[in-house]
This record gives C-alpha cells, structure tokens and sequence, in this order.
C-alpha cells in the first residue's frame, strides 16, 4: 500500500517535471551561462602566485641585484596586476579609433566567425556519418559537397586569425617601445625629467639591464597580451555556445552534472599550478644578466686580454649561465609534472566524462530529441562527441589560459617596473643605495636639499655641494665663477669629484644646494679621455650628434670639415678609410691619440662655448695639444680642464684644486710661478733622493780616510 503511494507520488513528481521541464532547462541553460562567466571572471582574479620561500632566499644570497629580491615587482594575478595591466592598455590601445583597437575588432570578429563554422562542422559531420549508416551515397555526396564549400571560409579564418594576432603583438610593441623610447632617449635640453638613460644606469639601482626590457621583454609582453585575447575571449565563448548546443542535444542535466565535475578537477588542478608567473619574470632576469655579462666581455675584450683574464672571465659568465639554468631545470621540471597532471586530467577523465555524455541520448530517451533510428543515433552522438570536444577544448585553453596569465603577469612586472622606474627618474625620485656615510647628521641633511640652477652666461657655483649618486659627500660647498674666455683648470688627487663637478653642469646629477648658474648644457661638449664614437660613417664621427642633414642646413660642407680635420693633422684618414661616408668600428678601427683628435675635431665643429676636457689630450703629443688649445682659444671655447699634464697649465687662468679632504682652493693661475715652482720643487725632490747616495759615500770617505791614519 505504502510503496504503491510512494510510486504514485514519484510519478506525479516525474510528470511534474516533465511538464516544466522546458522551463527548468532554459533556467539551466542561463545558470550556466552565468557560472562560466562568473567562474572565468574567478580563475582571473585573485589568483596568487607567490615566489617560494627558495627563490626569496636565493635573491637575498645574490649581491649582484639579478634575482627576485625582495623589492622585485610582486608577480600575481591579483589586482596589481590589473591595475598594471590597465596603465599598459592605456598606452597601447590609446583610443577607440586607434589601429590596435580596429585589428582587435577584427580579431574578434574573426573569432566568433570560426566558432560559427565550427558548430556548423559539428552537424555537418553528424549528416555525413549519418548518410553512411544508412547507406544514402546521394546525402553523402551531398554533405562532402558542404563539407569542401566550408573549408574555403574555414582556411580563410584561421589565416586570417594568426595574421591579425602577429599584427596586433606587432602594433603593441610599436606602441610600448615608442612611449618607453620617448621617456627614455627624451632629450633634456629643458627638460630636467631629460636623460633617463643615464640616471636609470647611474642614478637608481632598480633596473640592471634597460637593454634587455626594451628589446625582449616588451617584445614577450606584447606576443603574450595579443594571444591572451584569443587564449581566453574565444574559449569562454566557445565553452558557453557548445555546451548550450550540447544542452539541446542531450539535455541540460547531464551537462550541469558534467560541469560539476570537471569545475572541481579544475580547481583542484589550479591548486596544484605552479607559480609560472614568478618563474618567467625570474628567467628574464637572469637572462637579461647572462647577455649582459657577455656584453662587457666583448666590450673590454682588449683589456681583458692582455690582463689574461680568460679564467675569471669564464667563471664569471659560467657562474650566471649556472643560475639560469638552475632555474630553468628547477621550472622544466615544474612544467613536466603540471602537464602530466594537466593531460590526465583534462584529456582523459574529462574524456571519460563526454563518453557518457554523449551516450545520454542513446540510452534515454529525452522529450524534443528525437533518436529512433540507428542513423539518427549516430548522427547525435557524432555531432554531441564533436561538440563535447571542441567544448572540451576550449575549457582546456581558459584552463591554460591561467598558465598563459601568469607569464603576462610576469612581463606586466617587468615592462610596468621600466615604465615606473623611468617615471620616478623623471620626478628626481631615485632609488639607490647609500654608503654609511649618508646616515650622519650634516649628510642626511645635505642630501635632503635641493639647489637652483639658474641659466647664464657664466658659470658660477654658490655653496653648491658634490655629493655623488650613492650619497658620498665629496665637497660640503663649492664656490667658484668662471667668465666666457678664462680656463680654468681642475686639478687634486683621484676620486675627489673633479669629474662629478662636470656631471652637474651636464645637469647629469642633481643638485643638492646653493645656485648653479650657467649655459643650457647644448652649449658644453665634452671630450674625455676615450672619447664616445657613434654607430656610423667617418663624417658622423665629426659631426655627432649632428646628422648630414643638420651639417648641410648649417652651410658646412665635406671641405669644409677636411679644413676642420687638418687642424688636428689628420686629413690623410679620409683617403686612408675610403672617404666620408666609409662607416666602421671605429673604436676599434682608430688609435687611442686618433680618437682623441677626433673629438677635438668635433669640439671645433660645433663651436661650443664652453669644452669639459677630461684627460682630453692625454694620448696626443704635446706639440699637437698646444696647437688644439691655441685654436679652440682663438674660436672663443672656453675650457674647462682636467688634466695632471703641467704642459697645459700655460692654457689657463683659473685654478679650482681639491685638496681630497673636502677642501680646495679657488684662485688665478700664474701658470709661469706656479711652473717656477714645480721645476724647483723637482729638483730639491730631485737632491734629496740623492742624500742617503751622498751619506753612504760621505761614510765610505769618513772610514777610507780613517784607516789610512791609522
Ligand atoms: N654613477 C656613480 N654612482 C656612484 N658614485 C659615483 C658615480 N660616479 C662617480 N662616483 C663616485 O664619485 C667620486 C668622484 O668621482 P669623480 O669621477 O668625480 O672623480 P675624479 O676626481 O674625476 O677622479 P679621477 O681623477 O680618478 O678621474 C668617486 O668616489 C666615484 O666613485
């Protein structure tokens, strides 16, 4: 009695959902919808991928800066992330109406375009299997027939696809390094934000290779952003519209059961996920630390060379090859296990799962699908297996999207660190370490000025201070004036700031108090010991930072710069290198003393009104160095030199000498006294190296004379 209540009572409740079952599975449908979106919107956000302990101690073992310190970017898909994500977006899709935001219309469109063809293949080759089973050769034909036509568009799209998404990577990079290229070659003329490749490398101590973050972290960064959209966009649209075909074919119960379990392998497979993120922002670093390496190994090959340091050199390159691929084994074993799980899971037990899925229609029979004959089963089966795997598939790519996620994660890092770092350099916000000394009082406080500077004629320092990039107080407060057409000469022991004096009025460092009045730097030219040779031809080492346009617009021509080059004996190059426009190394092509004239060549080019001499004659012989002094005199240059050649003291009528103990002495120079001086200095030096000689003898004299009275 009772289990006949019980049947009935089933039933009733069988008929009821049955009868509302179009509306519970439209309610389904919607549910699912909702929870793809919301749980896309989840594997996206909040997802932490913090370094390991292992990798925070090993940046604090490292003293050269490469490792992930722990005031390296945090690298997570988490809302710094997306925040850093939005600044770039700003940057490479500036607006609507931009290139980069038509090539991803297109690329969208082209997305769901292939989608579409996909469901339509899906149908198509349930029809042909169908057509098979039940032997009808006409519908067989027919399809294949279909089945051609649509591979036309089919192809079509998937070129298409790749071509717009290498396009759009393209179009991102342009974008990134033209902004990063105008912050970081900005010319500073009156811009004291100018000159950032120098205060990134001098100044702050937060990038280490600019190099490698311009070339091939942006590069990485956009290829990874482009292919994001369809990594992620197209698969989340791909899930939601077959599984709503599928849902038709084989009813939405089934398939919310399916989503249950695969949602949850999913999860448990993301915890399970590696920090990849962390990883790839740490092999960019130490790759970038690898190439730099080998850099200076090709820049200071002579040096190194004749200092015979092949060994240290070797250990020193093989020492950040070992980190780099430490770290690389360390991840290709991360990866090998992850992708083991990974298939395992996605393709095999979520396999399993669409089998049965599938076979749903087969073996229930569902209200609305219709499957009575063998054909019509196959063809359902046929078309939900297809389905069941593209939708597969496409979970499968949101899945490894995450993967694809953190990698972006880790560039976003990188490029938003260079973008931020440059900004702060241009705000005068630097980052570096400073030595002991910077905590005293006096210093600390010294260092937390700012002084003015102020554009003239003259040049004139009021109680300005030295104080080195790293915080070093060299000088507590300089005072001197030079007029235009008075030498002045600088002079004291090494390391004393002689140099760093020139750096600010290069307006290279900042200045920390007093006033510094003095001309726009476009009016200074510098000339150091191994003076600086440009990428080009053997006009362009004249002429820099000139180009022959610029030459021609000042009405100079290639004679013109043979009379220039004859003033520092050196016309025979242009015959010797095969002319003007012969391009070279010419470090390596032109001697030390060849280099030299060069730049003085250059000085007399452009006429500069004043000249930074740093050891600028040391290779050359003395008559040629009076010869350059003479005519840079005679063009109006006023000159600023370094210099411990007393040959050159004549030159000038100012002396600035530092002490080393952060003291100096501003006054004029008697370059006649003062080499009166120096002679006789010399030779007192001279007779008193002779004394013990002269004691010694005097001895052997004292005891000769004794024994011969005795
Ligand atoms: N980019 C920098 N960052 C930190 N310290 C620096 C930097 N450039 C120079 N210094 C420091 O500033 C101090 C003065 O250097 P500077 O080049 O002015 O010396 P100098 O008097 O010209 O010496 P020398 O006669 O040997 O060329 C040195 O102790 C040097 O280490």
């Amino acid at each position: 009695m009772r289990t006949e209540a019980v049947r009935q009572h089933a039933a009733q409740l069988a008929n009821l959902y049955m009868y509302h079952r179009p509306v519970i599975q439209r309610c389904l449908n919607i549910g699912f919808v909702l929870y793809s979106l919301s749980s896309t919107y989840r594997s996206l956000s909040a997802r932490s991928s913090r370094p390991k302990d292992k990798y925070k101690d090993k940046g604090k073992a490292r003293d050269d800066g490469t490792a992930l310190t722990k005031k390296s970017p945090r690298v997570a898909v988490d809302a710094v992330f997306y925040q850093r994500l939005s600044n770039i977006l700003r940057i490479v899709i500036p607006s609507i109406r931009s290139k980069e935001a038509l090539l991803l219309f297109m690329h969208s469109s082209l997305l769901i375009f292939r989608t579409a063809i996909s469901l339509y293949v899906a149908a198509l080759d349930g029809k042909i299997v169908a057509s098979l089973v039940r032997a009808q050769p006409l519908s067989f034909l027919l399809n294949i027939l279909k089945w051609l036509l649509v591979a036309i568009p089919a192809t079509w799209t998937n070129s298409w696809l790749s071509y717009v998404q290498n396009k759009l990577a393209l179009a991102y990079r342009t974008r990134l390094t033209d902004e990063v290229l105008k912050q970081y070659l900005g010319a500073g003329e009156n811009d004291p934000g100018g000159k950032v490749y120098y205060k990134l490398a001098n100044l702050d101590d937060r990038i280490k290779n600019p190099d490698q973050m311009i070339t091939h972290d942006i590069q990485r960064f956009s290829n990874h952003l482009a292919a994001i959209y369809a990594n992620l966009a197209k698969p989340t649209l791909d899930v939601i519209l077959y599984n709503y075909q599928l849902s038709k074919n084989v009813g939405a119960e089934g398939l919310i059961i399916l989503t249950v379990l695969v949602q949850s392998s999913a999860a448990l497979l993301r915890a399970l996920t590696p920090p990849f993120g962390v990883y790839t922002a740490l092999s960019a670093q130490l790759s970038g630390s690898f190439r730099h390496t080998h850099s200076r190994l090709a820049e200071f090959s002579e040096e190194i060379a004749f200092f015979g340091g092949e060994e240290t050199e070797k250990m020193l390159v093989e020492r950040e090859y070992a980190g780099l691929v430490i770290h690389e084994n360390t991840v290709l074993g991360k990866r090998w296990w992850h992708g083991c799980v990974e298939e395992g899971i996605v393709k095999w037990v979520w396999g399993s799962f669409g089998l049965c899925l599938c076979a749903i229609p087969v073996f229930f029979r569902l209200p609305g699908v219709y499957t009575v004959d063998l054909g019509s089963r196959t063809e359902s089966f046929v078309t939900n297996r297809r389905l069941l795997l593209s939708s597969s598939d496409a979970f499968g790519r949101v899945m490894y999207s995450y993967k694809d996620l953190s990698e972006l994660a880790g560039y976003t890092a990188r490029v938003a660190l260079l973008l931020d770092t440059m900004a702060d350099v241009r705000k005068g916000k630097f980052n570096k370490a400073l030595v002991s000394s910077a905590s005293n009082e006096e210093h600390a406080r010294i260092l937390k000025g700012r002084g003015q500077v102020v554009e003239s004629e003259e040049i004139q320092f009021e109680n300005v201070p030295i104080v080195t990039p790293n915080g070093d107080v060299l000088l507590r407060s300089l005072s001197f004036h030079v007029k235009p057409g008075q030498h002045l000469l600088i002079v004291g022991p090494n390391g004393c700031g002689k140099s760093s004096l020139f750096r600010i009025l290069g307006g290279l460092w900042p200045v920390y108090g007093g006033v510094v009045r003095k001309p726009a730097a476009s009016q200074f030219i510098l000339i150091p010991q191994r003076p600086y040779l440009p990428l080009g031809t053997l006009r362009d080492q004249v002429i820099y930072p000139h180009s022959k346009v610029d030459m021609e617009a000042k009405g100079i021509t290639d004679d013109d710069l043979l009379q220039i080059l004859s003033l520092v004996n050196m016309t025979s190059i242009v015959e010797r290198e095969g002319g003007w426009d012969a391009a070279r190394e010419w470090r390596e092509a032109l001697s030390g003393g060849d280099q030299q004239k060069i730049a003085w060549a250059r000085l007399f080019y452009h006429r500069a009104k004043y000249a930074v001499l740093d050891e600028a004659t040391s290779l050359v012989p003395p008559d040629m160095e009076g010869q350059m002094m003479d005519h840079a005199t005679e063009l109006g240059i006023t000159l600023l030199t370094v210099s411990h050649r007393p040959s050159l003291w004549r030159y000038h009528s100012m002396i600035l000498q530092y002490d080393g103990q952060g003291g100096y002495v501003f006054t004029k120079l008697d370059a006649e006294k003062r080499l009166a001086l120096q002679q006789e200095k010399e030779a007192l030096e001279a007779k008193l190296l002779e004394v013990p000689n002269m004691k010694a003898r005097l001895e052997e004299l004292r005891s000769a004379a004794e024994e011969r009275a005795h």
